[in-house]
Order: structure tokens, then C-alpha cells, then sequence
């Protein structure tokens, strides 16, 4: 009865190591690895030929063997492979053969291509040439086989393999085949086209060539197709199953106790402002929510945008003195570059032995105030939370990496981003938020400076290189991202711009608390005078904000001694306000945009039966009222189909009188409410007029609706 072994060759516990020893752990397979904690003599086999150092372990290993007919030796390297099958199915396989060794099969001759033509000629759609990866066959003929001539460390063990397989009569003699169909070898190395993913009836996702239809055992990361076999990796040998999700990511994970936080680990969490990045201030309140002891974090930051030192300024002085384990500020005044302030924050990590460093670039919002604690409990070395900005493509992660090193999108990327398909996923480049353990800061090498790339490229491309894996976690909803493109900070109030950029951002910020209640129909809107509704729609933020873009911008039209208005299609008002136009100060697309979004739904409960989208408006503009300057408004039909009348300030407190009058109704709304919207018909029933500001000033913001 044969009895199957597999052999390994690794001498560092790599990230690729561990994922190997799983994946035969997972098929309950024997196996026996070579070399562990040895210095590797094979030379540097990524970037040239070598290895003969793992035939002259293997020659050690199988002496043991030699004589044993029953035993069949499963060879395979150790670091870029993945095995998906249990013994049975891979004897049965070999069986298939009736051969004593076979090899496994790519499509490239190497390292010496002047050999092609020694081959013998395969089908058009399998593989000619000898892969030494991976190879199966009797102990005793493997052993009897490697023996026949020597091998020096630095040779190559490929050519060794590949020459022995050219020499007819020692093929002959041994009975070697190549698994040119990949029936249990699938060389990935120009083949990563020809190979897809399925499940299994039990939910076992295995590998299938679409080739040769076959379904093989054993993946081979060779070459240039390491990232490929991580993507791979995501899913085979049980790290997903259609049947229990994922299974992997519930593996070596840690529990923190929420009753006995002083035990939690110490974090250095960095926070890097590298460019003008909209809704800061919430991005600092969310930082401060995280459910983690402040007095296990300590916080640096590196500030390189000179328009964001106050926020910045007001959280450091918050926190200053308390709660905080330290917290450290790099200004625009210390002129360090973004590469040198993530060094620091590698350096600080490391200086204060910390357990993690948390990297948190101004473009993140932590919604989930758990964050932090979810991260560390997964306990992977590097571990990015999968982010995404609302509505688009862009997230923190990449499914791929194209040749040259630049954004490749990988098949599963939107199922990552979006959350279809949960996991933690080995990715090959996370960024804007990761967290790293400091064990494993110290075995990296730290690398940020390179005149090409990103830093944070460059720092998880040299990571990468030396074999770690990073991780993406989708597992739980972290939070999103901020997009900071074209954010304006010469605005005085740049994120009141931001309606399409961020939009849920700028909705937190900028529409009324109150508002959803009554868009859902749970809240109905008040009736102060007949058809006349009125329900809360902007925030004090926005109310205010409105006022000071309008009091920066200052020009203020005449009002009612100047009929003639150049600002309108027309030039004429008939009953003229004191106003600023939102064209003047470049608000008309965002006021439409805010229209359409927000005031239409309601509309359409309110008239019903009138619909008109998007809703057209050309007049948008903020009244000012005074007792000194306009101080009320003749009674007037609107330019409308129907009007919308924004209350920007409190009556009674920053004025005195002001209100509506309905004259038809004779009904006045007096007690205005800041940020409430009135609406109402335009042009035949609504005769209405503005009361008479006594005192202080009286700010409201109109739109006429549909002219
Ligand atoms: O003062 C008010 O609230 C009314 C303003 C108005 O009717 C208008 O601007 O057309
Ligand atoms: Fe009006």
C-alpha cells in the first residue's frame, strides 16, 4: 500500500512558508520540510538560476527511503506553493501516469532555452517544458535518480532535472513524464490566463485549467506569478469555502477584554496630513472616538498643509496634557517631507516598543469607532481595514499590480471593496490606513525614499519583495474614505463645495439632523398658513456657513432702489431684495445639485402630482434685511412655480420683526426656525411680503423654483 510524503524545501519561516505548511495541514497531509533554519547556499533563485542546494537536501532526506518501495515522495518548493488536495486524490492521480516520476510542466524553457527543440512535441494546448517546483514519484527511484550525478549548491537544480529528463535513455529507464495537462502540477507562470477558480458540490473551491480541463493539486507561484498565487491563496486549501465563508481569516485571531482594557497593547498611531483633505475636523472626532485607552496610544502627527494647522492645532492642544500615552506634532514649520515623517513614525514605533504602529492617512473616517480593537484582534502582521470613498471604485487596496508595479484591477476587486465576498484577503498593496506589528517592523526593511514612487508604494513594495504578506480586511464595515481631489482651500468655506465630491460627508455636515425624518414620510411637514410647508432642511453649519460666504463675497445688490439688475437674465426685478446671487459666489451647480437631492423629494410629497426634474432654478440667492439698509419687502407674486424660503438666522435673537406675510391668507410666520425651509406656490395664490426688520440683522436664502 502506498503511503504518500510530502517534502519541502524552506530554510526562513516566510509568510509564504506558513501559508504552504496550512495548506498541507488542511489536506491532512504527512510531510516533512528540509532545510528550516539553514543558511540557504542555492543562491538568489528570483532573479537567477541556482537551487541546487534543495537536490542535495532532498539526497539527504530520502537515504532513509531508499529501499522503500511503497513510499511516494511529493516534492514541491515550499515558499510560492499551494496544495489543494488530500493523498488519495494526488496517489490516484500519479497512478493515472503508470510512470515512476513525473514531473511538472510550463511553458517556458528555462534557464536554457537552446534546449526547446531536445523536447518531445506536446498537443497544442498542453505544456513542453520540465518545471522542477514540483515532482512525484517512488522514494527509491527519486532517490536512485539524484544520485546518479552530483549537484553543486549553486547549480541549477531545473537544468539538473531537465537534463536527466532530455537524456532518452535515463527517461526511459526511470519512466519520467511531465504533467504537460496539469493534472496535478499547475505552473501559474504564463498560465495565470488559463486557470479560474470554482466551488466545489461540498463548497471546496478548487483550481481549474480551462485548457486541459483538468483540476490539479498542487499551485505553483513560479516566476513572475507570486501575486497571483497570493490572490489564489485567498481562496484555496479551505481559506474560503462556498459552504462556511471564510475560514482562514478565523485563524491565530486574539480577543481584546473590554473589561480589562490595561492589558490592551500599546499603539503609535501616526496620522499623516500630506494634503489639503476636506471634513478634517470629523476625521479628528473620529479618531478621538476610537474605543481604545488613550493612554495606550501614542499619537504623531505630521502636518505638511499649512491651511489645516488650526484643526490640527485644536485637537494637539485638546489632548495635549491628558489622556494620550504622548502625542508629538510635526508642523509645516519643521519641513519634513512625507517620507521622513513615515520613517519617524517607524522610528518612534520602534523607540517606545510598541506592539503596533496604526498609520492613518487624513483621507480616512473611522465610522466604526471599533476599528482599531477589530484590527488587532485579527492579528496578522500587516493589516489594512478595506476601505472605500462612497459610491466609487476607489479604495485603500489593489487586487493586483500591473507588470511595471502600477494599479491592475484583479477580478475579485469589486467583490472585495463592496463587501460580496468576505475575507481577509492577502492583497498586494493596502494604503491610507494599515496597521503593522512592531515585531515585524523590526524584521522589515523600512524604505520610503525612491524619486518614482508613492512612498507608501515604495514601502510595501520593498515589503512585499522580502516575502510578507499584507492583508485587507473586509470582515466588518471600518469606515470610508475621503476623495480630496480639487478640495479648494481658498474657499472660505471649502467643504461647503463638496456636495459632489463627498457627498454623505458634506449631508452629515450640511443637512439638518431632522431632515430624514421628514423626507421618509415618519414626520409630516407643518402647515403655518394655508399650503404653505415648512420642515427643517439645512443645518446651523450650513446656515452659518452660508452667511459668511456671503458677508466674505460682501457685494450686496441695491436692493429696492435699484431695479435694473445686471445679474439676471432680464435685468429687472420687480420687487428687488438686498441679496448676493449663488452665481456670484460660484454655488449655482451645488445649489442645484442640493435641490435636486434634497428639496425635490420633498416637494413631491407636498404638491402632489407635480413632478419636474431636476428642478430648474435661476434665482438662488441670500437676502439680508436691516433697519438701516433694506428693512422689509412690498407684496409680490414670485418668478416660481414654487418658492423656497430658508431661514438662515434666529428671530428675536439676532433680529427683531422680519417674517412672511400671506397677504390672500392674511397669515404671517414671525417665529421663523433656523435652517427650516418654507415653500410655497410662486405666481397666483401666495401674494406675500416680507414684515419689517426692527433691529439686528435678518438672513434668509431663496430659491425660485421652476420660473
Ligand atoms: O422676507 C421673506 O421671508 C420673503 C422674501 C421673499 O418673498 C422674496 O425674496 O421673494
Ligand atoms: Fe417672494
Amino acid at each position: 500500500q502506498e503511503s504518500l510524503l510530502v517534502v519541502g524545501v524552506a530554510t526562513d519561516e516566510t509568510d509564504g512558508y506558513k501559508r504552504y505548511v496550512r495548506s498541507l495541514k488542511q489536506n491532512g497531509l504527512e510531510y516533512e520540510i528540509l532545510g528550516l533554519g539553514e543558511e540557504w547556499k542555492g543562491g538568489d533563485i528570483k532573479r537567477q538560476a541556482g537551487g541546487g542546494h534543495k537536490v542535495n537536501l532532498l539526497i539527504n532526506s530520502l537515504e532513509k527511503y531508499k529501499n522503500d518501495e511503497n513510499k511516494v515522495i511529493l516534492f514541491t518548493d515550499s515558499y510560492d506553493v499551494i496544495v489543494n488536495d488530500n493523498s488519495e486524490k494526488i496517489l490516484s492521480k500519479f497512478k493515472e501516469f503508470s510512470s515512476k516520476i513525473v514531473f511538472g510542466a510550463e511553458g517556458f524553457c528555462w534557464p536554457d532555452e537552446t534546449l526547446v527543440d531536445s523536447y518531445p512535441v506536446v498537443a497544442d494546448n498542453e505544456k513542453r517544458f520540465l518545471n522542477s517546483g514540483g515532482f512525484i514519484g517512488y522514494a527509491s527511484d527519486i532517490y536512485e535518480l539524484i544520485t546518479r550525478e552530483p549537484i553543486k549548491d549553486e547549480d541549477d537544480d531545473q537544468l539538473f532535472y531537465t537534463k536527466m529528463f532530455l537524456n532518452i535513455p535515463t527517461r526511459e529507464k526511470f519512466n519520467i513524464r511531465l504533467d504537460t495537462k496539469s493534472e496535478i502540477f499547475q505552473n501559474l507562470n504564463g498560465a495565470v490566463q488559463e486557470v479560474s477558480i470554482f466551488a466545489d458540490e461540498n463548497g471546496k473551491i478548487e483550481l481549474f485549467n480551462n485548457v486541459t480541463k483538468t483540476v490539479p493539486s498542487v499551485v505553483h507561484g513560479n516566476g513572475a506569478a507570486k501575486l497571483d498565487l497570493n490572490r489564489l491563496g485567498n481562496y484555496l486549501a479551505n481559506s474560503y469555502s462556498n459552504n462556511d465563508g471564510c475560514v482562514s481569516c478565523k485563524e491565530d485571531t486574539i480577543q481584546l477584554n473590554e473589561e480589562d482594557k490595561n492589558q490592551w497593547p500599546e499603539v503609535t498611531l501616526a496620522i499623516f496630513i500630506e494634503q489639503p483633505t476636506p471634513f478634517l475636523r470629523e476625521f479628528f472626532q473620529k479618531i478621538t472616538k476610537l474605543n481604545y485607552p488613550k493612554n495606550k496610544i501614542s499619537v504623531l502627527i505630521h502636518n505638511n498643509e499649512k491651511y489645516h494647522n488650526l484643526e490640527v492645532e485644536k485637537f494637539f492642544t485638546n489632548h495635549e496634557s491628558s489622556s494620550y500615552a504622548s502625542i508629538k506634532y510635526l508642523t509645516v514649520t519643521d519641513d519634513s517631507s512625507e517620507q521622513e515623517a513615515r520613517r519617524s513614525a517607524v522610528e518612534e514605533c520602534l523607540k517606545s516598543d510598541c506592539k503596533f504602529l496604526f498609520s492613518v492617512d487624513s483621507t480616512v473616517h473611522f465610522d466604526n469607532s471599533d476599528a482599531l480593537k477589530l484590527l488587532i484582534e485579527q492579528n496578522r502582521s500587516i493589516l489594512a481595514p478595506v476601505m472605500k470613498r462612497p459610491g466609487g471604485s476607489w479604495s485603500n487596496v489593489w487586487g493586483a499590480v500591473s507588470s511595471q508595479g502600477f494599479y491592475k484591477r484583479s477580478d475579485d476587486y469589486f467583490d472585495i471593496i463592496d463587501g460580496n465576498i468576505l475575507n481577509v484577503w492577502n492583497l498586494p498593496y493596502v494604503s491610507e490606513a494599515f496597521l503593522i506589528k512592531g515585531e515585524v517592523l523590526k524584521k522589515i526593511p523600512v524604505e520610503f525614499n525612491d524619486e518614482t514612487m508613492d512612498p507608501t508604494i515604495k514601502f510595501f513594495t520593498t515589503i512585499r519583495n522580502n516575502d510578507f504578506f499584507m492583508y485587507g480586511t473586509n470582515l466588518h464595515e471600518f469606515g470610508h474614505l475621503i476623495n480630496p481631489d480639487g478640495f479648494n482651500t481658498s474657499k472660505i468655506r471649502p467643504e461647503l463645495f463638496e456636495i459632489f465630491n463627498n457627498f454623505e460627508d458634506w449631508t452629515k455636515r450640511y443637512v439638518h439632523p431632522e431632515y430624514n425624518d421628514y423626507a421618509s414620510g415618519k414626520v409630516k411637514p407643518q402647515v403655518p398658513c394655508p399650503d404653505v410647508y415648512w420642515f427643517p432642511i439645512i443645518s446651523d453649519e450650513f446656515c452659518e456657513d452660508l452667511i459668511t460666504m456671503m458677508e466674505d463675497f460682501g457685494q450686496w445688490s441695491g436692493g429696492r432702489n435699484n431695479k435694473e439688475d445686471s445679474r439676471i437674465p432680464g435685468g429687472y426685478e420687480n420687487v428687488p431684495t438686498v441679496d448676493i446671487h449663488m452665481t456670484q459666489v460660484g454655488y449655482q451647480q451645488h445649489w442645484l445639485h442640493f435641490l435636486r437631492k434634497f428639496v425635490q423629494p420633498m416637494q413631491q410629497k407636498i404638491f402632489i402630482g407635480y413632478y419636474s426634474d431636476p428642478p430648474r432654478a435661476d434665482l438662488n440667492f441670500v437676502v439680508r434685511y436691516r433697519p438701516d439698509e433694506q428693512d422689509h419687502l412690498t407684496p409680490h407674486h414670485d418668478a416660481s412655480m414654487y418658492t423656497m424660503n430658508i431661514a438662515l438666522n434666529i428671530p428675536d435673537v439676532d433680529f427683531q420683526g422680519g417674517g412672511v406675510r400671506f397677504v390672500r391668507y392674511d397669515c404671517s410666520v414671525t417665529q421663523t426656525i433656523k435652517g427650516w425651509a418654507m415653500i410655497h406656490p410662486g405666481r397666483l395664490t401666495h401674494y406675500h411680503e416680507g414684515l419689517k426688520v426692527k433691529g439686528g440683522t435678518r438672513y434668509i436664502m431663496v430659491s425660485f423654483i421652476d420660473p
